[in-house]
């Protein structure tokens, strides 16, 4: 009782509220914590799937007691399969989104990076001229206070610092809310190896890379308590520990249908259609105010074309009465992929301790406890990753301005729409954004300071290369045959050709990390794709063999673009044409960033709270 109030049924409601949230997760949470706060008087009413529920980390022990409880099963997760990739062998992503109070915050892999400054000031130049005369700006400049204002950073201690050489610089943070980001106080011993043979190869050591420049080898903090080593989320930060508000409700366990537009004006009261996913019964409620869709990269979407509002011919195919013809819904869908790379010792050192020691029956024991004690140690505390190098096209090859110049003439020329999905060509608009998209990201590619990769590590012999801005764009669509299921997913994965000069640039340049002094003491020998795969032909078949489809990253489909660009809202998040429905999630991404997109979803949270509570305040 000392938070927002949890319902469970729509009898316990007000019968309107002022601001109805759809989604309970990450920027969901963020807003309703920022309103129900600044506006007393005014009820704010979240609607989430899930539940309530004990969110662990990525990596803590199976048998992890909290609460009296066993927690070893995680919290709710959608799940379901993309459709087929026909550019990557026919292959299904396995599309894993967070369905629980906290959303995908709290499923996360809690590695905690930001972006560069250059993805920011891309997305604004991508709305410019158009958006240029908006008070919202999301530029860096625009945005780097949110997220500083979004977490609270703990440094990492003497003890840390001296011992594995994390540095960091307190001017990237300040803020105090809930959500925590902190070092921890663990590293496999091996790390050090890649660490050293990243800087032989001239990368750059970087101090610290959330302050908007992270060109470089960096050392990422992950989103857990500084001192208990658990899981810090959404549901924790932004409701459990939010003292207790008669004006802040969650519903859980309910899924928001629609939206209706009771008088037949966008500019009157609304309806939302809920469904309760425990009896099935559906209902309606008023929002005075707001709707504010927070239901992630691939939900957001299917509540939209559920109210009418998407690509007339897309809502035809569903069998929908069109309300608002706005084909950016749904379009534009990216994520973060890419080819694994492995390599062996054949004059290993003798590094302990290893992740291999977990499988000794004492030291998982002992690391088991460590984590239990107060403050937490030992390898539980480190979640997935907390070392990356981010490296640009420019600094990588010096042919770089090939392929930029490829991507240059596809945003020129006619060719880019023949890279998109076949039903754009009915939407110009579509088009004509997408050609926008890729001059902007063109000029991004060539700037040094901008990565074009990114290679997290924490130990071992093997890596991820993720190719951080993808030129092919995907579709999320509504299942026709049943509207409230799981949408239709389609990553179209390498339809853009230039993405697989993109892999192989990185690729060739990343393996020269295995002939660094370093790397040589050790004997290392490539294993995949292995020193005989050489030609580019060969490295994009390995590339396409070895390919992760989703680092579960997903977003831009309903993005902040103006409508002519096939836009969905535009910088104060409002939807194109409506006057009270906002998107505040990772879908309002133009095009993806440098960086896993948690701390974006909460710095798009913060933003856009202050321009609401701005725009109701006048
Ligand atoms: C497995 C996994 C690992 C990841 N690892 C990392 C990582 O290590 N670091 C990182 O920075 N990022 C990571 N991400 C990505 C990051 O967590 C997300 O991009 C970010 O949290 C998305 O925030 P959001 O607010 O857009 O959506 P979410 O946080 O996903 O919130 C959407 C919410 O809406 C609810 N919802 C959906 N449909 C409806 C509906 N119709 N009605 C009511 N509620 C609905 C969902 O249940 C969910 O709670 C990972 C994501 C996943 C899934």
């Amino acid at each position: 009782s000392h938070h927002a109030t949890v319902k469970r049924h729509t009898s316990d409601l007000h019968e309107s509220y002022d601001f109805i949230i759809a989604g309970g997760g990450t920027a969901g949470l963020t807003v309703a914590d920022r309103l129900s706060e600044a506006f007393p008087k005014k009820t704010i009413l979240v609607v989430e799937y899930g539940e309530v529920e004990y969110a662990r980390g990525g990596f803590d022990p199976p048998d992890i007691i909290f609460g009296g409880a066993s927690s070893a099963r995680g919290p709710g997760v959608f799940t379901f399969q993309s459709l087929p990739n026909p550019e990557v062998r026919n292959k299904t992503a396995f599309v894993f989104a967070g369905k629980t109070v906290g959303g995908s915050s709290a499923v996360n892999g809690m590695y905690f990076d930001r972006p560069s400054r250059f993805d920011h000031d891309a997305w604004a130049e991508a709305g410019s001229p158009e958006f240029d005369t908006s008070e919202h700006k999301w530029n860096w400049e625009g945005i780097f206070p949110y997220f500083k204002k979004s977490v609270t950073f703990t440094e990492p201690s003497i003890g840390s610092v001296q011992k594995y050489g994390y540095t960091s610089d307190i001017s990237a943070y300040g803020g105090s809310t809930p959500i925590f980001s902190s070092f921890p106080p663990f590293l496999w011993a091996d790390n050090v190896i890649a660490r050293n043979a990243w800087k032989e190869m001239g990368i750059r050591e970087a101090k610290e890379c959330a302050g908007g420049d992270k060109e470089g080898l960096c050392w990422i903090p992950l989103s857990q308590y500084p001192v208990t080593a658990r899981r810090s989320h959404a549901g924790l930060g932004h409701y459990e520990s939010v003292s207790f508000r008669p004006n802040y409700h969650i519903l859980v366990k309910h899924q928001v249908v629609k939206i209706m537009y009771p008088d037949g004006t966008f500019s009157g009261s609304l309806l939302v259609e809920l469904r309760s996913l425990v009896d099935d019964q559906f209902s309606n409620l008023t929002a005075k105010a707001e709707v504010i869709l927070a239901a992630g990269a691939f939900h957001t979407p299917t509540i939209l074309y559920r109210s009418g509002i998407g690509a007339a011919s897309v809502l035809k195919d569903a069998g929908i009465p069109l309300v608002l013809d706005l084909p950016g819904v749904g379009a534009n869908l990216q994520d973060h992929s890419g080819p694994s790379w492995s390599w062996s010792y054949t004059k290993p050192g003798n590094f302990s301790p290893m992740p291999s020691d977990m499988l000794n029956t004492i030291f998982a024991a002992k690391a088991t406890a460590a984590f239990n004690e107060t403050p937490a140690s030992g390898p539980y505390t480190l979640s997935m990753a907390n070392s990356a190098i981010y490296v640009s096209l420019p600094n990588m090859t010096a042919d770089y301005t090939h392929i930029v110049d490829i991507i240059r003439a596809m945003a020129t020329n006619g060719s880019s729409s023949a890279y998109l999905p076949t039903d754009y060509n009915a939407e110009p608009s579509l088009i004509a954004g997408y050609k926008r998209q890729l001059s902007v990201l063109a000029a991004f590619l060539a700037n040094p300071e901008a990565p074009s990769t990114e290679v997290p590590f924490a130990t071992g012999t093997s890596a991820r290369i993720f190719l951080l801005h993808p030129l092919s764009r995907g579709t999320v669509r509504l299942d026709v045959n049943d509207h409230l299921a799981q949408p239709i997913v389609d990553y179209r994965l390498g339809s853009n050709p230039a993405d697989f000069d993109l892999h192989v640039a990185h690729l060739k340049f990343l393996r020269r990390m295995l002939d660094t002094p370093t790397m040589r003491l050790y004997g290392a020998v490539e294993t995949g794709p292995g020193a005989h795969v050489q030609h580019d032909a060969a490295l994009r078949e390995y590339i396409k063999d070895s390919m992760t489809l989703s680092f579960m990253h997903p977003c831009c489909t309903a993005a902040m673009l103006p409508r002519e660009l096939g836009g969905v809202v535009g910088p104060d998040l409002r939807v194109h044409g409506l006057e009270r429905v906002r998107i505040v999630d990772v879908s309002v991404l133009p095009f993806l960033v440098s960086a896993h997109t948690s701390s974006t979803a909460y710095a798009v949270g913060e933003k856009a709270a202050d321009i609401i509570i701005r725009s109701w305040l006048k």
